[in-house]
């Protein structure tokens, strides 16, 4: 049985979730779909609020995302090995020890592909054995129709030693390439909720409500010290309150809405006085003089202060400079990513100063997780993507930092002032790279973004401050062995379950949804094979 509301929060008669050839799905974010959360004022970024978009339809953020299919540098997922290998009592403390499906890049890559469904594109060379070709999402490359991408930007990526990357999908995404988006060959967004959800929407054991929002989970008495969840309780848009009852919760509220519904259960952190315990080799809590249960009257079930930490997001800022003419165009699908390492990024000397940064954590960063991002720099993982998009009149350039330094939270989100150096520089290398090598192409003068009134390091700074975006990318706030356990179960809970972006320990430097859709795959098999005696 289906219950649907209104028809936008089912977003199947949605044209700009569906049409992802054009600039439609630019009117996605701020729109009915949005959540429209808001982040609080960003101390070291001129106090900006900056909209942290996530999708309120059916599919999430699947139905208003970029689209773009990446996967990170292998070196990313291998480290989530070494990180919980290390970590003493976690693999005896969990009941059913399944960790392999989140091991490290050979068992996240299989669960990523068992999701996918890859086309490949006549006139593109492609690596088919690093892709899926049975999954529901289906995905394949396009080339630009403009001529900017074409004869502009590979050219001069190739004429300043950058390299074309035959497939970044495979473990090295360095280089330029044409990313795959999930589209299905019409161009039409594939995602959760046409892919997954609607083949198998007549199934009797199946049953979807939009227009209802969870406020909490029920609980019985505890099971040896565990709180036992009996069902979930909603609300609909009229305010009427009503449960569900299962024997099993699995939360997929996203990188917010599962924190939050965790909270309001009761699940987190309830006083300042309980922050200490948040410290885990792993992950870090950014709010310490933040108690956040007791202040709300929110009975504490169970003391679970990493609840809503760690959050870490991607920051962005924005090159834009007018074409020369109307016989250059930037149409189509933004599609070609262009990675950079820190040795291809970087001079040496600014390379020896980013070392040396780096071998301070941030404040209150877990040593593992410390070592994991100088394990990803020194093994030259990609640090920064450059993301064109299709703007008729403009070269449009984001450079997106993949691996950021400064931690959050649900409540105080990051952005600390280390970051904000590598965010100078990127925006920096990007006007450079277009000043450089696209002359040809860029109206005399015609940078519109920073604007030539910015030049020095120190008007960039000042321009990252004033202008940074996120790149829509955040995760970890109930991250695996900090919030949930190997098997995804809820620390103290015997039955409730996390199944979505904010289980990610530390950041991949990519694009985040095929890790997502992989690490959905390897849940459903690993619930479905585990029985309900073990949820004890
Ligand atoms: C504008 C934008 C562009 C992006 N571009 C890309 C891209 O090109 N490539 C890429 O890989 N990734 C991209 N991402 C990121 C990617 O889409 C997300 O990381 C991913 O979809 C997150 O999946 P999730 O399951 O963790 O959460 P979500 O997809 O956000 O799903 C959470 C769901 O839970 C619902 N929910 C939350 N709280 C409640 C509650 N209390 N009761 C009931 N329901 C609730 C939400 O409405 C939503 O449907 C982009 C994201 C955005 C917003």
């Amino acid at each position: 049985k289906t219950t649907f509301g209104r028809s936008d929060t089912t977003g199947f008669d949605n044209p700009n979730i569906a049409n992802l050839s054009g600039l439609s799905i630019q009117a996605l974010p701020g729109s009915s779909v949005d959540w429209n959360y808001k982040s609080q004022p960003l101390r070291y970024a001129s106090n900006q609020t900056i909209t942290m978009t996530r999708g309120k339809v059916l599919g999430g953020s699947s139905a208003v995302n970029g689209a773009l299919l990446t996967r990170p540098n292998k070196i990313d997922l291998d480290l989530w090995e070494s990180a919980f290998g290390g970590m003493s009592g976690f693999k005896t403390r969990v009941k059913i020890i399944d960790f392999a499906p989140y091991r490290n890049w050979d068992t996240i890559s299989a669960s990523i592909k068992s999701a996918e469904h890859f086309s490949e594109t006549d006139g593109l060379t492609s690596t088919l054995s690093f892709h899926g070709t049975v999954g529901p999402i289906c995905d394949s490359q396009r080339t630009p129709t403009g001529n900017v991408w074409g004869q502009g930007v590979i050219p001069a990526v190739l004429a300043s030693n950058g390299k074309q990357n035959v497939d970044q999908n495979g473990g090295d995404p360095s280089g330029i390439w044409y990313t795959p988006k999930a589209m299905f060959p019409s161009s039409i967004r594939s995602y959760s909720a046409n892919s997954y959800y609607l083949p198998n929407a007549g199934r009797a054991n199946l049953q979807v409500m939009v227009d209802v929002t969870v406020s909490r989970i029920i609980w019985d008495t505890s099971l040896n010290g565990k709180a036992v969840a009996t069902g979930v309780e909603y609300i609909n848009t009229a305010g009427q309150t009503f449960t569900a009852s299962g024997d099993r919760i699995i939360l997929s509220g996203g990188v917010f809405g599962t924190p939050q519904v965790l909270e309001l259960s009761g699940v987190g952190n309830p006083a300042v006085s309980d922050f200490s315990s948040c410290h885990t080799n792993v992950i870090h809590c950014a709010r310490v003089n933040i108690e956040i249960m007791n202040p709300l009257g929110i009975s504490t079930v169970v003391d679970l202060p990493a609840v809503g930490e760690n959050l870490v997001e991607q920051p962005t800022t924005k090159y834009v400079a007018a074409l020369a003419s109307v016989s250059i165009t930037n149409s189509g699908l933004q599609l070609t990513l262009n990675f950079e390492s820190p040795r291809t990024l970087l001079t040496s000397e600014e390379w020896d100063t980013a070392h040396t940064l780096l071998q301070t954590a941030p404040p209150g960063l877990g040593d593992v997780a410390h070592q994991a991002l100088i394990a990803m720099f020194m093994n030259d993982s990609v640090i920064v993507e450059f993301m064109g998009f299709p703007n008729p009149a403009d070269l449009i350039f984001l450079p997106i930092l993949l691996h950021p330094m400064s931690w959050g939270s649900t409540s105080s989100p990051p952005m600390q002032p280390r970051r904000r150096h590598s965010t100078s520089r990127s925006a920096q290398r990007a006007r450079t790279f277009a000043t450089q090598s696209l002359v040809p192409f860029l109206a005399a003068a015609g940078e519109i973004s920073p604007g030539t009134a910015v030049s020095t390091d120190a008007q960039f700074e000042q321009f990252v401050k004033d202008a940074v975006g996120v790149g829509y990318h955040p995760l970890g706030t109930a991250a695996i062995a900090s919030v949930v356990d190997a098997d995804l179960r809820v620390q103290g809970t015997t039955n409730v379950f996390v199944v979505d972006g904010s289980i990610i320990p530390i950041k991949p430097g990519s694009h985040p949804s095929s890790i997502i859709y992989g690490i959905g795959e390897k849940a459903a098999a690993m619930l479905k094979a585990s029985p309900l005696s073990d949820d004890v």
